[in-house]
């Protein structure tokens, strides 16, 4: 390898380690406490075995002096002779028992430590999804980094503070070792060294191979969870069952694992064959530094207990040296699953920065100003659209699938910015709106609204979080979109679960499901904009003639807006956008487009014909 590009895959290798800092802070602000009882622990646990081989040697020797001394004697009392050497045994029990102690103190401290520092990255990735934007969910690399950051991340922490700690324990282990074994020779420092250090390089090197691994392979892992969502989960189950799609998902999931640990297989066979065969080199070293010790005693340089403690300190010595450089490199596999969940972490969000409570025409009401925009890395999906709605007007979105009604919502709700043109409320450019403010002035159902596994009540409350728990607003809300008489005959009335993942939980059709979404909007007390997204699709037709006569009792004075592809629910708003191709086509009253005698007429008189 060339100096420059070892010196690079150095530097590579080093700069790594820069996460490991921020972990470490990161435990300590986490619990003071026990980061110190580790640090205590570890210490105790490090220093204390040199001190037990040095207590042992000084058995040997006392053991082989009090022979001697009983020889010797003319009347050789026992109990005498033997005293400082029991001694001695004493002492090297209490210090085999504080080891103990420390350790258990290590590992209590650092399963407790797990459990809280899991939950804290955990809750960290939650919090910072929730400042995520919509198009930054919808960019996939950025979506894999969240899911890696969620499988992997948790536990890296704490791994990487037990493994700082360890490789200090080792590293206090090595150095007192060492004080011992230099007086043997410094040559055996140096055989020590050499046994373990190719080891080292190449657990170093397969780590980093297994984490480019994980990372690349992430979209495939991803599909793997979905499809054992899909064949598992009872929102899909009844699907996957009529078309038979056991059989073929399987297929998918397996051929999936199989490709995955063919190289699994590769990794792991190449790591553990170069690190045996490394290994290797270590126990050769141990060999030839135990003949030269028992050559040493033998001619009688040192004495039987010096030959003993020279033994053990080696052995431990290589113990703790193989085990400060096995820390070093899960450090450096720690510190890459790190950089990938501080890489999420550190995304930069697309900050609301609008601080505008009031807009400064109020009661102007929306305008969309030729708004254009496409959602990112896709095709115009709305062009040129200029609207103006004003308070107590309503206006109903129609147009064929795809057309970008949806959309121009989403970028009313400013899930999205335009990419061209601006949207006004009361004057003020949306992007200059504070968020909460926002938020409580607009009411909002989607189409795809969330099906929550919660009490049926905190269903309704999802809708203002002000509110969640309030009863009273709820049996409102529920009144307000025709939730109230179904609900009322549910075995639990308003705490029954909904769903059917949690105990008892019942599950309601789709058309009840809509009236809960719907009711869901009422919560909004304040909100002065209603949109709703085809509110009524999976109603009956009483129901839907009955929401509507509600809808406008209560939406005198708000703006409204509707998207539905009935007409008996759109004929009567006060402005009509047919939508095409994300540009509006045709606009005005139903009267006036039925006149016009346009897309609206004709699609009009599709429906008609269909009833007749
Ligand atoms: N998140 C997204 N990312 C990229 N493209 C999208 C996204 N959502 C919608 N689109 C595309 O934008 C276009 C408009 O979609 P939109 O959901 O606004 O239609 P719609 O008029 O509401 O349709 P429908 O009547 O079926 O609900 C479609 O071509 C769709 O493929």
């Amino acid at each position: 390898m060339p100096f420059s590009r070892a010196a690079s895959t150095m530097a590579d290798f080093v700069g790594v380690f820069r996460y490991s800092r921020r972990a470490l802070a990161l435990v300590w602000d986490t619990s003071r406490a026990m980061m110190l009882g580790l640090a205590l622990c570890t210490l105790v646990a490090g220093v204390l075995p040199a001190l037990a081989a040095w207590v042992g040697q000084l058995i040997v020797d006392g053991v082989v002096g009090a022979m001697q001394a009983f020889e010797e004697a003319e009347a050789p009392v026992l109990a005498v002779i033997l005293a400082p050497v029991l001694q001695l045994v004493a002492l090297e029990a209490l210090i085999i028992g504080l080891i103990a102690l420390a350790q258990r103190g290590l590992s209590a401290q650092q399963s407790l430590l797990r459990a809280i520092l899991g939950q804290r990255v955990n809750v960290m990735i939650l919090e910072k999804a929730g400042t995520l934007s919509l198009s930054q969910f919808e960019d996939a690399e950025l979506y894999d980094k969240l899911t890696r950051a969620r499988r992997e991340a948790s536990t890296r922490p704490l791994s990487l503070v037990t493994k700082t700690f360890g490789l200090i324990q080792s590293a206090i282990s090595l150095a007192s070792f060492s004080v011992l074994l230099v007086q043997f020779s410094p040559w055996a420092l140096l055989i020590l060294a050499l046994g373990a250090v190719p080891v080292f390089v190449s657990e170093a090197k397969f780590s980093g191979d297994a984490f480019r691994l994980f990372s690349r392979r992430s979209p495939e892992t991803r599909m793997q969870s979905y499809l054992e969502t899909v064949l598992a989960r009872e929102d899909s189950i009844k699907e996957v069952k009529l078309f038979g799609l056991e059989g073929l998902f399987l297929a998918r999931y397996r051929a999936i694992f199989e490709r995955l640990f063919g190289e699994d297989r590769r990794l792991t066979l190449r790591r553990e064959g170069w690190g045996f065969a490394l290994g290797l080199l270590g126990t050769l070293t141990f060999y030839l530094a135990y003949a030269w010790v028992v050559l040493e005693a033998v001619v009688g340089s040192i004495t039987l207990g010096q030959m003993t403690m020279y033994l053990m300190v080696f052995k431990q010595g290589q113990a703790a040296l193989s085990a400060i450089l096995t820390a070093i490199s899960g450090m450096y596999e720690d510190n890459l699953y790190l950089s990938n969940l501080y890489d999420y972490l550190e995304h930069p969000a697309q900050h609301e920065r609008g601080v505008l409570t009031q807009g400064v025409s109020p009661g102007d009401g929306l305008r969309f100003e030729n708004v254009s925009f496409a959602y990112p890395g896709g095709r115009a999906a709305l062009s040129d659209i200029s609207l103006h709605l004003a308070p107590g007007r309503s206006l109903a979105l129609v147009g064929e699938n795809g057309s970008g009604k949806t959309t121009l919502i989403k970028l009313l709700t400013r899930l999205y910015f335009p990419t061209e043109g601006r949207i006004l409320l009361d004057g003020s450019d949306l992007r200059d709106w504070d968020a909460q403010t926002l938020r409580r002035r607009v009411g909002v159902i989607f189409q795809d609204f969330v099906r929550y596994q919660l009490p049926v009540g905190e269903n309704l409350g999802v809708g203002d979080t002000q509110a969640f728990e309030d009863v009273q607003r709820w049996r409102q809300a529920a009144h307000f979109g025709l939730a109230d008489t179904f609900i009322e005959r549910m075995p639990q009335g308003y705490q029954t679960q909904l769903g059917r993942w949690f105990k008892n939980g019942q599950e309601l059709s789709g058309g009840q499901w809509q009236k809960i979404a719907l009711s869901r909007a009422y919560m909004r007390e304040d909100a002065d904009i209603l949109v709703l997204d085809e509110p009524t699709a999976a109603m009956d037709a009483a129901a839907e003639a009955n929401v509507f006569a509600r809808f406008r009792a209560h939406a005198r004075n708000k703006m409204t807006i509707l998207i539905s592809h009935r007409f008996s629910t759109v004929r009567s708003a006060d402005l009509i956008l047919v939508i095409d191709r994300g540009r509006i086509i045709e606009r005005g009253t139903h009267d006036s487009l039925l006149r016009a005698n346009g897309r609206y007429a004709h699609l009009f008189r599709l429906q008609a014909e269909g009833y007749r």
